[in-house]
């Protein structure tokens, strides 16, 4: 279906619009970028909009380099879906044919279709993401971030603590997660008091903490993490977000996050090479996650990732299989991160000392633990329960 234009009046004009329009002065050249509020899509425009991408280069040569740059966003954001789709990628990172709301004049209808409609959780999770970052960035912009960045808390070594807890338990290091819901799951805890779960985790023996930093799908929020940060609690810090934009790297830093979660059923191969060399700028551990053999793959074909997580649930289905780690770790994929010296996590469904046995047997240094540990009234018991034995030492 060809992607349905709906405009309101000048005032909620896509800027994206105005300032290619402003590149032309015929008005035949309505091309709709992908905006902030996706109301139109490209990436679904017909081939006769595609074609004219030529004229447009033409006409954009001459223009100012602020222009330039616009046009070259644009023609990105075109082929997003598609660079994405060749590497195995599912999720689409904005609805193609524009969200279901429509106006008719004064009248708002909604039209669900394909090209609307998420397909997954994890989908609808990159849409809904998308639209908050793009206004979080209209609201603070990189510039500013950028700024703050001098008066952030310093970075805490996470794959240091993983490695230290590791040595001295001879058990994998325990990234324990600080999460009040989960699509699959729905509320864990109702009294949920992030700091207080915190302090609970690191006196059972936790080597690091995972913050749920989502509101919506989640229930949580930046503001936990800047919490738990000022509190006192020494654990590194995962800020575990869904991150579609750079941008989302500065802003955790600044709340004090050492560490930040890459998805490689989200990401394309440059997003994440670009993101991993932005996190090392800006001095965060990137855990890069990934849940099949085509994302192993593709991860370990990128320059100077150091840690993986590899999860035991899948985010469309929410199916949950810990052999799935032992699948990915197996053959020439184990030796290769062997012989690189990354650390890898096994993530999601583990409940039981022999689910840890079974990882740490699999080949992992680290887990991430989130549902067994804290929807237990005493999470730091939870964390003894959960390898058998007291590893706070
Ligand atoms: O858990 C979900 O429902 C979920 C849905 C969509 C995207 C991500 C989701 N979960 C993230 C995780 O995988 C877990 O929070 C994490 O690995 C801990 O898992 P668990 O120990 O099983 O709580």
């Amino acid at each position: 279906m060809e992607a349905t234009i709906s405009m309101k009046t000048a005032t909620n004009t896509p800027t994206s619009l105005v300032s290619l329009q402003s590149i032309h002065s015929r008005p035949k050249f309505t091309f709709f970028k992908p905006n902030p509020l996706g109301i139109s899509m490209a990436q679904n425009l017909p081939l006769s909009i595609r074609a004219q991408k030529s004229e447009l280069k033409e006409a954009a040569a001459g223009i100012s380099e602020s222009d330039a740059l616009k046009v070259k966003e644009w023609e990105v954001g075109m082929f997003q879906d598609e660079v994405a789709a060749s590497q195995g990628i599912r999720i689409r990172r904005r609805p193609p044919t524009g969200p279901p709301l429509h106006y008719v004049g004064p009248f708002e209808f909604r039209l669900q279709n394909e090209g609307n409609t998420p397909r997954n959780i994890l989908e609808e999770i990159v849409w809904h993401k998308d639209v908050e970052v793009s206004q979080l960035k209209g609201r603070t912009p990189l510039l500013l971030l950028k700024k703050a960045l001098e008066s952030a808390p310093p970075v805490r070594d996470f794959i240091g603590a993983l490695k230290a807890a590791n040595l001295q338990t001879g058990l994998p290091g325990l990234i324990a997660e600080v999460k009040k819901a989960s699509p699959s799951r729905g509320i864990l805890r109702e009294d949920f008091d992030p700091v207080e779960i915190a302090k609970a985790y690191e006196k059972g023996g936790a080597a690091c903490l995972s913050v749920l930093t989502d509101r919506k799908y989640f229930q949580g929020g930046f503001e936990n993490l800047e919490k738990i940060r000022n509190s006192g609690v020494k654990c590194p810090l995962l800020c575990k977000e869904f991150v579609i934009d750079a941008w989302q790297i500065y802003y955790a830093r600044t709340k004090g996050a050492d560490a930040i979660l890459l998805i490689a059923a989200v990401l394309p191969d440059l997003d994440i090479q670009y993101m991993t060399k932005i996190c090392k700028m800006v001095g965060l551990t990137a855990l890069v996650e990934v849940h099949d053999e085509r994302e192993m793959d593709r991860v370990l074909g990128i320059d100077g990732i150091e840690l993986i997580g590899i999860n035991n649930r899948n985010l469309e289905t929410f199916e949950v299989d810990i052999s799935n780690t032992k699948k990915l770790l197996q053959g020439e994929r184990g030796r290769r991160i062997q012989e690189r010296g990354i650390i890898v996590v096994g993530e999601s469904g583990l409940f039981t000392p022999s689910d840890i046995a079974y990882v740490q047997e699999a080949g992992v240094k680290a887990v991430l633990v989130g549902e067994s540990i804290v929807k237990q009234s005493d999470p730091t018991k939870g964390i003894a329960g959960l390898f058998g034995k007291d590893i706070s030492c």
